[in-house]
């Protein structure tokens, strides 16, 4: 699903946020990325979601070579990706529910699959009881979790979400953890990014990426956190 063979990306201020960065995940795989604030974690994230690119090495996501050359290929790839961002990205003045309807707008689906999708996907978030609430009157969690119901109503084959628990109590983030992790099967992965390595102890993860410094330092089941 995802091959990566010795990726760089140095932002255009001269940052070397990663430097020679090789991964391998597949299909199904429960990914943790872990790693000190500032060590390389959303870089390596936005890369994934192809909102950078590597400034050199090979990346291919599904099949698709990431590079600005194939900037088209991407966009439709995206429709593949679950992102839910570290700062949500919720559109204000919308309901619960038309945030999740869209996030599925430029799938090929009717407007009456695009609404039972969203529907179920609030309810596996358990908010189905906010679905016609402004966005701005949600709770930090139940906005956490209205941005994980428009990643998953579009059935993505890969899900990425970025600090999905900076700002909850400990309880609330274990809480999300389960829930993004109940979203991996057989066609699709869950990858992770979180510094709070001490909330993942006892996860069920298949990988787990220890970044340190733009490098990884640690990549397996072993890794000590
Ligand atoms: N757009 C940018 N331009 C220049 N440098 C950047 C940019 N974005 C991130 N960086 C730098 O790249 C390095 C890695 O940043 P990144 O955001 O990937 O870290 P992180 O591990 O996700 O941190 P945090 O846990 O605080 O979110 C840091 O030194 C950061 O300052």
């Amino acid at each position: 699903m995802i091959e990566g063979k010795s990726i760089y990306l140095r932002y255009p201020d001269g940052t070397m946020a990663l430097k020679d960065i090789n991964i391998d995940i597949k299909a199904g795989e429960m990914v943790y990325i872990t790693g000190v604030s500032g060590s390389g974690k959303t870089s390596l994230l936005k890369l994934l979601m192809g909102i950078e690119f590597p400034t050199s090495g090979l990346l291919k996501i599904l099949g698709q070579t990431m590079e600005k050359e194939e900037a088209s290929n991407i966009r439709r790839l995206r429709l593949k990706l679950g992102p839910v961002f570290q700062e949500f990205r919720l559109i204000k003045g919308r309901t619960a529910i038309e945030n999740v309807m869209l996030g599925m707008r430029f799938l090929n689906l009717t407007p009456s699959e695009i609404k039972r999708a969203s529907h179920d996907a609030m309810e596996k978030v358990g908010l189905e009881h906010k679905l016609l609430t402004p966005v701005e009157n949600l709770s930090f969690g139940e906005s956490q979790r209205v941005a994980i119901a428009r990643a998953v109503a579009r059935k993505p084959s890969l899900i990425l979400a970025d600090e999905p628990t900076g700002n909850l109590d400990v309880d609330n983030a274990v809480n999300i953890l389960e829930l993004l992790e109940s979203f991996k099967d057989i066609n699709t992965s869950v990858i992770i990014t979180t510094h709070a390595t001490h909330l993942i102890k006892n996860s069920n993860y298949d990988k787990l990426i220890h970044i340190n410094n733009g490098n990884i330092y640690c990549e397996s089941l072993g890794c000590s956190i």
